[in-house]
């Protein structure tokens, strides 16, 4: 019986709203081969966009929780956030699973992913509240509460986590990005 597969480590994507998550994990899969993104299931308006996610009510994800579907999932903005299991189909194909996360949730990610590479990305306050702004998804009061969350800190005791600025152009913070990973993706699988 051939060996399974390793697993290709989760990369957490995380950081202030604004801060370019989602722009930098889009660039990451143009660039990395075998880069794969987890879908997220969110309580949020399927209308509202900005990413590739799974919309479902409060009650179908109490429901989707109470039947374990989740890997790991958590509470931020007022929205319940998960990570399907299917993530670890994702992990034995892919050379790496990218994941946006909450900075809260990454000492469980840790135990629960085993391998993780955590990418803080960082910009300055000015430059996160005119991406907020000029973005137009969120109201100004929300924009305020977002960037009022922008210095939550990582916790303590993560063991991979590599700082990406994308206060600059995306392609320097993908260019990092890419260069900071090398090492720990899996060879692409068939
Ligand atoms: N390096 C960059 N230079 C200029 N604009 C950028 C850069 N990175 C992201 N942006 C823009 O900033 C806005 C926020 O980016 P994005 O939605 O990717 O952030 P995010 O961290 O995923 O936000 P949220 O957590 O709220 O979903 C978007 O309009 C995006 O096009
Ligand atoms: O501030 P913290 O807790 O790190 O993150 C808060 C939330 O923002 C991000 O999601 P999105 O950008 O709202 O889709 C994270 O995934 C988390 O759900």
């Amino acid at each position: 019986m051939s060996p399974r597969p390793v697993k290709a480590p989760v990369i957490a994507v995380v950081g202030p709203s604004g801060v370019g998550k989602d722009s930098l994990m889009d660039a990451m899969l143009t660039r990395i081969p075998g880069l794969k993104k987890q879908r997220r299931v969110i309580t949020r308006a399927p209308e509202l966009g900005g990413e590739d996610y799974v919309a479902v009510s409060e009650t179908q994800f109490a429901d989707l929780c109470a039947e374990r579907s989740f890997a790991l999932h958590w509470q931020a903005h007022g929205l319940y956030y998960a990570i399907p299991r299917e993530i670890d189909v994702l992990r034995r194909s892919a050379s790496g699973v990218v994941v946006n996360l909450s900075r809260k949730a990454l000492l469980e990610a840790q135990d629960v992913f085993s391998t993780l590479i955590v990418l803080s990305v960082t910009a300055t306050p000015e430059v996160l509240a005119a991406r907020l702004n000029a973005r137009g998804r969120e109201d100004r009061a929300e924009v305020e509460r977002r960037l009022a969350r922008a210095s939550t800190p990582l916790p303590e005791g993560l063991l991979h986590v590599v700082e990406i600025d994308n206060s600059g152009p995306l392609d320097a913070a993908v260019a990092t990005a890419e260069a900071a990973l090398t090492p720990w993706l899996q060879p692409e699988r068939a």
